[in-house]
């Protein structure tokens, strides 16, 4: 398979699941425009623009997204939110290899007898705090953090003993004892503690990294997301979802849970307390049909649950990724793509609020323009940014609320500043500037940096 040439992802993958249905285009759309709920067959229709016709139609493609803007604005009004967060990413260290990341290294290029080279990163409980105080001075509330499935990260010291009883720990369980790496990233328990700290809001522990901090054990996913909320867990990041549908994750991610798994983790969290949030990685190998099977598979879960808060989703960035170097794609979502998954997930997602437009991954005049496609939510400052960047991205790493109030008022919308749940909000004078978080415990108002980094990739922050 490494050596097929790039072509048409359905001739070279041979999936089972085909963009066919019996539906009309039509029906599809009328369906969407009257609120009722949509199929799998409807929303494929409307992904595709028809199924009847090869490539994007430009005109049914703007019906799909009129309709979808309307939606938004039946569902949630006109406000376009965004939160004052940071992003604390633990580390790099990973050996799962999805084909589709370049955030992750494999883990023994961070033992310390490893004599090569590498660019990625471990933080000990201690700095990730260090890190999280100084971001709190700024005014943020929101700590973000996902990580590499570290072979020494275990749950707590309980789940370090047991790995640890295991005849080879690393073949059977990928654990590796602390000592072997030159930075202890300590357990997630006291991760969870280290970044909780003064009042932040901590948004950790996807399902895959649950599934690492119970490997080994037959606990719940319940009672571990338990334990990391009584360490400070506030709520949990979907991500790790990619495409649910295993003919798919057999291609992209075959280290990873499966897509039972995923919903499994995802029940565990609610279970516990937790919000969620949900997402798609879209525009590699996957068809349309795996998009639209996606949707369900969520919509299914929020039926089951309500506890999802926002659905995000984030198009495949591929400069830097083995999907690409191993000529398994030759790129990445069309705008015509990315502007129909936002449309469709907004009319598919009949029972989740939110939809958010991520300029990491679509850069300004793409993200503001999906907001007019079905979205509401814009995400987050974020202060810092790996997974986009080292695939190859370089849409920056930092929004400033000023640059925020700049970028929804052209639009002609009103910002709006949340919270991560979405329970507090303000509403935020655009003349009224220069503008900075309100939310946050140790926030009011003053902006928090200035700089834009669009096209830089760089990191640079003057403060305001
Ligand atoms: C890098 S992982 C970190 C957390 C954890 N290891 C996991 O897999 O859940 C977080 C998410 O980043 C997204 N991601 C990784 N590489 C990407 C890429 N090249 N383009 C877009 N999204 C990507 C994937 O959706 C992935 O689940
Ligand atoms: N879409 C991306 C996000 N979204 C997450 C938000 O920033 C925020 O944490 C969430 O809405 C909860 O409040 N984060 C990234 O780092 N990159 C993205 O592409
Ligand atoms: N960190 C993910 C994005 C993400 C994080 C948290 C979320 O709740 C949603 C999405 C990425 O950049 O790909
Ligand atoms: S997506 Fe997550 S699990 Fe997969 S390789 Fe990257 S960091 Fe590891």
């Amino acid at each position: 398979m490494t050596d097929a040439p790039a072509t048409d992802s359905d001739d070279q993958f041979d999936f089972e699941h085909t963009p066919e249905t019996d539906q009309s285009f039509e029906n599809a759309l009328a369906k969407a425009r009257d609120g009722d709920r949509l199929t799998v067959a409807d929303g494929i229709e409307l992904m595709t623009t028809g199924t009847d016709v090869s490539g994007i139609d430009p005109v049914r493609k703007e019906k799909v997204l009129e309709a979808a803007d309307r939606r938004r604005a039946e569902m949630v009004g006109d406000d376009v939110t965004f939160v004052a967060n940071l992003n604390n990413n633990v580390t790099t260290a990973c050996n799962t290899g999805c084909l589709f990341c370049n955030f992750k290294n494999t883990a023994h290029q961070f033992e310390s007898d490893y004599e090569g080279e590498h660019t990625g990163f471990t933080k000990t409980p201690a700095e990730s705090r260090e890190i999280v105080e100084d971001a709190l001075e700024t005014g943020i509330y929101e700590v973000t953090s996902v990580s590499g499935l570290h072979p020494a990260f275990v749950l707590n010291e309980e789940h370090r003993e047991i790995l640890e009883r295991y005849d080879d720990p690393y073949a059977e369980v990928d654990y590796k004892p602390p000592e072997a790496y030159d930075t202890d990233p300590g357990t997630y328990v006291e991760q969870m503690r280290a970044m909780s700290v003064g009042g932040a809001h901590l948004h950790s522990m996807t399902p895959e990294e649950a599934y690492h901090a119970r490997r080994g054990t037959d606990w719940s996913y319940e009672d571990v997301y338990r334990e990391l909320k009584a360490a400070g867990l506030s709520s949990a990041p979907g991500t790790a979802a990619e495409i649910l549908v295993p003919e798919v994750r057999e291609v992209i991610c075959p280290g990873k849970i499966g897509t039972d798994e995923w919903v499994e983790g995802m029940e565990g969290a609610v279970a516990a307390g937790l919000d969620v949030t949900a997402t798609i990685m879209y525009g590699h190998v996957e068809n349309e049909a795996h998009r639209v099977m996606h949707l369900k598979v969520i919509r299914d879960l929020q039926d089951r649950t309500g506890g999802i808060t926002e659905f995000v989703p984030l198009s495949f960035v591929h400069q830097n990724t083995p999907l690409y170097d191993r000529g398994l794609v030759t790129g990445g979502a069309s705008d015509d793509e990315d502007e129909l998954m936002i449309a469709v997930s907004r009319l598919f997602l009949d029972n989740v609020e939110n939809i958010q437009s991520s300029w990491v991954k679509f850069g300004n005049a793409k993200s503001l323009k999906l907001l007019n496609c079905g979205a509401n939510d814009f995400m987050g400052t974020i202060l810092s940014e790996e997974i986009t960047k080292r695939a190859g991205g370089g849409y920056g790493e930092y929004r400033s609320f000023d640059d925020y109030v700049e970028m929804v008022s052209a639009i002609g919308r009103p910002p709006v500043e949340r919270s991560t749940d979405y329970r507090e909000r303000r509403r935020i004078d655009p003349d009224d500037g220069p503008h900075g978080p309100m939310l946050g415990p140790r926030a009011d108002g003053t902006p928090m940096l200035s700089g834009r980094t669009e096209g830089t990739g760089s990191t640079a922050r003057a403060d305001d």
